[in-house]
């Protein structure tokens, strides 16, 4: 028996960061030295972007396509107040079946284009009280779930272009890009350091789930930015991570029932439950992607406020 590697080591192969790095240099006016991962929602991130080109991501050789409504699949590049910037407007996830180093590839594409500097952003549920919709999660550190249990885009044969077999994770998040971001985040926004748990999902977390995310010191759930983050530290790029609340995390659950032993006797306990059960399946069809959609506009409503951080931030990023 001989393992079919090829199709795995494909698309995280150096080779193929290569060629879409290539590509795009072949295009580019200006190559960037700063990219910026738009999260869910957080499209509008790159309208302050002067003179962008434009690049769909089925375009380029080996970039995964977007599947997830609030994000666009586009490559924009231009300047941000003056700093050299890749925007994608649409990042890749685990639960959109991609592989851990599909997710990674453009990070690392990045990396190749010349990019020394990476702000990955993303759309979290809090899992803290005093955190809330709105508010911007600074991260300080990850907890990186899928990361823990092997999913990591640096599984597989280590390759020394990109960076050593074992890279440091401790300090990951550049303390001084960290302190930057807080002391430039405009008010109203209300921006605190804290760390960002990333899952697998698509399902957003249960109850109890939350409850173990903040046992463990999570501040925030997300299912991103992990992975991403790994790859951009295994190839020596520093990393700023910003968590754009948007909901509480569980806070989607419907309010606990009362169980049957408070119904009057068994017939009022069926009954009961016939009509949960066809008022539930109402909600559940009307909850099609709610929950997503309540993400996406929390999003786009702290996008500006976002947007104008990145603003006073980019020529700050431009020189190491
Ligand atoms: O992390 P980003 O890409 O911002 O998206 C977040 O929003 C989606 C859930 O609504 C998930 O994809 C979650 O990770
Ligand atoms: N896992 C997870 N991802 C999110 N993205 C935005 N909100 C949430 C959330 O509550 N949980």
């Amino acid at each position: 028996w001989e393992a079919r590697t090829d199709l795995w080591v494909l698309p995280h192969s150096y080779e193929a960061c290569a060629e879409a790095a290539a590509w795009l240099r072949a295009r580019l006016k200006q190559a960037p030295v700063v990219g910026l991962v738009c999260g869910s929602g957080l499209g509008a991130l790159a309208q302050e972007l002067q003179q962008p080109q434009s690049f769909d991501y089925g375009d380029i050789p080996h970039f995964p396509r977007s599947t997830v409504q609030g994000h666009a699949g586009r490559l924009l590049v231009g300047t941000l107040g003056g700093c050299p910037c890749a925007v994608m407007q649409g990042r890749f996830h685990l639960y959109e079946g991609y592989s851990p180093a599909q997710v990674a590839l453009p990070v690392r594409t990045l990396a190749l284009l010349g990019a020394h500097t990476v702000v990955l952003t993303n759309a979290a549920g809090s899992l803290r009280e005093g955190l809330d919709p709105g508010d911007l999660l600074v991260i300080r550190d990850h907890i990186d779930l899928p990361g823990l249990a092997g999913r990591s885009p640096l599984v597989g044969a280590n390759d020394s272009r990109f960076g050593p077999r074992f890279p440091v994770m401790a300090g990951a998040y550049d303390p001084a890009l960290r302190r930057l971001a807080l002391a430039l985040a405009p008010p109203p926004l209300r921006a605190r350091a804290g760390v960002y748990c990333g899952v697998g999902g698509p399902s957003y977390e249960t109850p109890a789930e939350c409850a173990l995310l903040r046992m463990l010191g999570g501040d925030a759930v997300g299912m991103s930015t992990v992975a991403e983050a790994a790859a951009a530290r295994h190839c020596g790029l520093r990393v700023l991570g910003l968590s754009l609340i948007t909901n509480a995390a569980a806070s989607h659950e419907e309010e606990e029932e009362e169980g049957p032993e408070h119904a009057k006797d068994m017939e009022h306990a069926k009954e009961h439950a016939k009509e949960h059960a066809k008022e539930h399946a109402k909600d559940t069809e009307h909850a099609k992607d709610k929950a997503h959609q309540e993400v996406l506009d929390a999003a786009q409503a702290g996008a500006r406020l976002l947007a104008q951080l990145l603003l006073a931030l980019a020529p700050r990023l431009q020189h190491v």
